[in-house]
């Protein structure tokens, strides 16, 4: 058995398109949104994360705005940044990119809640506990897209989440046990004592630990969808490095569906991304006064 892929960039590609009609809509009544960005320090991963968000929204009539600022920034001026994008009208909604190097919940919280595309505002974050409507964390809610497009049951599935981390294992439970998705989610870590054990009961298994292909096929059950959010540069036989996911390529063998990476999760992340702006300038234009 070969696992079907799950094609990230193909829905991201129709994302695209449905957005589209909803920018256009927005600009017939006067609101263009606009993503901003502030990217501290040099770091190439994050600066094509960042060129790739901007380059997804001019493709889709979404404004861009971007404060790249050098290595060494401070705290207090990375605050004025995002104080200033709170203020700009233009700006809709915008992110922090990851890591600052910095405290970075005292950023998260002085983003305005409702500018905050990113989905981890402690009260965006508590919205989700609370079961609220209010935007959501762009992986776990690409991962959630993913599976959905493609049909894989998730109703009364057994998930087996490995990682906690803020941006993705902690919110993908909170989301999956929602009576909307009604998942049953296992959330393992370092801590789990039997790690092969708790993924073989999966129907799904998400993989978001950072650990470079450490789900392999003798811990997947035959016909299980198994999501690579993992993403580690390591060295190949040949001294090139590549990217490399959390799942191990022979569980193809195995699996039902499988996302690849690149290809699978990233660009879901991206669609995920521009819904949030959209649907936050949405609210924006539904809410002004
Ligand atoms: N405030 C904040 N928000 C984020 O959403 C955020 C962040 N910080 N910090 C870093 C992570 C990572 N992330 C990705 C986005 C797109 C791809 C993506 O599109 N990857 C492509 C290309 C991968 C490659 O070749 O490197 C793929 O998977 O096919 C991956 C990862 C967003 N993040």
């Amino acid at each position: 058995m070969t696992a079907q892929l799950l094609d990230g960039l193909a829905i991201l590609a129709s994302i695209k398109t449905e957005l589209a009609q909803r920018v256009a809509a927005l600009a017939e009544r006067g609101m263009v949104p606009g993503l901003g960005t502030i990217l501290v320090g040099d770091d190439p991963g994050s600066q094509w994360y960042v060129n790739a968000k901007h380059r997804d929204c001019h493709e889709i009539g979404i404004a861009s705005i971007r404060r790249d600022l050098p290595a060494g920034t401070s705290l207090a001026e990375v605050l004025a940044a995002v104080d200033e994008l709170n203020a700009d009208p233009g700006c809709t909604g915008f992110l922090v990119q990851q890591p600052t190097g910095l405290d970075e919940n005292a950023i998260l919280s002085r983003v305005d809640p409702g500018k905050d595309v990113d989905g981890l505002h402690p009260m965006n974050l508590g919205w989700l506990v609370l079961g609220q409507d209010a935007p959501l964390p762009c992986t776990p809610k690409g991962c959630i897209e993913l599976l959905r497009r493609y049909d894989v049951p998730i109703a009364g599935a057994r998930v087996a989440v490995v990682g906690r981390g803020i941006t993705v294992g902690r919110p993908l439970g909170l989301m999956l046990t929602r009576r909307s998705e009604n998942a049953t989610v296992v959330t393992c870590h370092t801590g789990t004592k039997d790690l092969a054990a708790e993924l073989r009961r999966a129907d799904i298994i998400v993989a978001a630990a950072g650990v470079p292909h450490m789900v392999t096929p003798d811990m997947v059950a035959p016909g299980a969808a198994v999501l690579d959010v993992g993403v580690s540069r390591i060295v190949a036989e040949d001294g090139t490095k590549v990217v490399a996911g959390d799942v191990h390529p022979q569980v193809r063998e195995v699996a039902g569906w499988v996302s690849p990476n690149p290809g699978g999760v990233g660009p879901m992340t991206r669609a995920m991304l521009l819904t949030n702006v959209v649907e936050a300038a949405e609210h924006a234009l539904a809410t002004r006064r």
